[in-house]
């Protein structure tokens, strides 16, 4: 099983990827907790060019780029080789965040993002979850936790609203996959949604 948590920075799917690869831990299940841009050692090296820096030091056609070989090291080093020896594996982004944040919010580049995906990626989780929240809410959040890795907050709530409205489309485009969840309340409260849907 592989499953996915997207959304908009600070809408709390850190830690749900977290609490979910706990509770399946639990049950004594064998989980990968990873994420993107990373979660193998070449992708995490291309992820600091990616989260660091001015909002502006690379155009959205060559973030597309990076993303997606960042992706690939992911897919090959880490993703595939867990789900052939059965473990469930749990990522906090995958091949979505591409398709939002380049293909819709960064620029009008679907169809760029799409061909990448058929030609290098060819791969989807069984189940996405996507946390919905306020961006306003999560850019709070998100600004409260500090640190260096800010290159796409930084770009603003009108950017982080047009992510929200597309993660929403995202939901409509894939029915069977991708599950919208409520983001209000406290973590325990979201954790609840997400093993419902699950
Ligand atoms: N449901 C929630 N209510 C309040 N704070 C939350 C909730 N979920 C996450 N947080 C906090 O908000 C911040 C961002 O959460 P995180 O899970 O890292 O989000 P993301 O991975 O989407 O950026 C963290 O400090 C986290 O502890
Ligand atoms: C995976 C991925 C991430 N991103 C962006 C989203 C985030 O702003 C940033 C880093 O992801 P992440 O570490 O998940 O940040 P956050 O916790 O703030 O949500 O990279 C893309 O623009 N495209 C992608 O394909």
């Amino acid at each position: 099983m592989f499953i996915s948590f997207e959304g908009i920075d600070g809408c709390g799917k850190s830690s749900q990827a977290q609490m979910l690869a706990d509770a399946l831990r639990a049950e004594g299940r064998d989980v990968v907790l990873t994420r993107e841009p990373g979660g193998s050692v070449g992708a995490e090296e291309i992820r600091r060019l990616l989260v660091e820096g001015a909002g502006e030091r690379w155009s959205p056609e060559t973030e597309c780029l990076l993303f997606t070989a960042a992706r690939r090291d992911h897919l090959e080093r880490r993703i595939l080789p867990a789900l052939k020896q059965g473990q469930v594996v749990v990522t906090d982004r995958f091949a979505d965040s591409t398709r939002i944040y380049q293909g819709v919010a960064r620029g009008d580049l679907r169809e760029l993002v799409d061909r990448l995906h058929d030609l290098m990626i060819m791969t989807e989780p069984d189940r996405t979850f996507v946390i919905d929240i306020d961006p306003a809410t999560a850019l709070a959040r998100g600004k409260a936790r500090g640190g260096t890795e800010d290159r796409f907050e930084s770009l603003g709530l009108d950017f982080q609203e047009k992510l929200a409205t597309g993660f929403r489309a995202l939901a409509r485009e894939y029915p069977k996959r991708v599950r919208l969840i409520d983001g209000s309340g406290n973590i325990a409260d979201v954790a609840a949604r997400v093993r419902a849907a699950l």
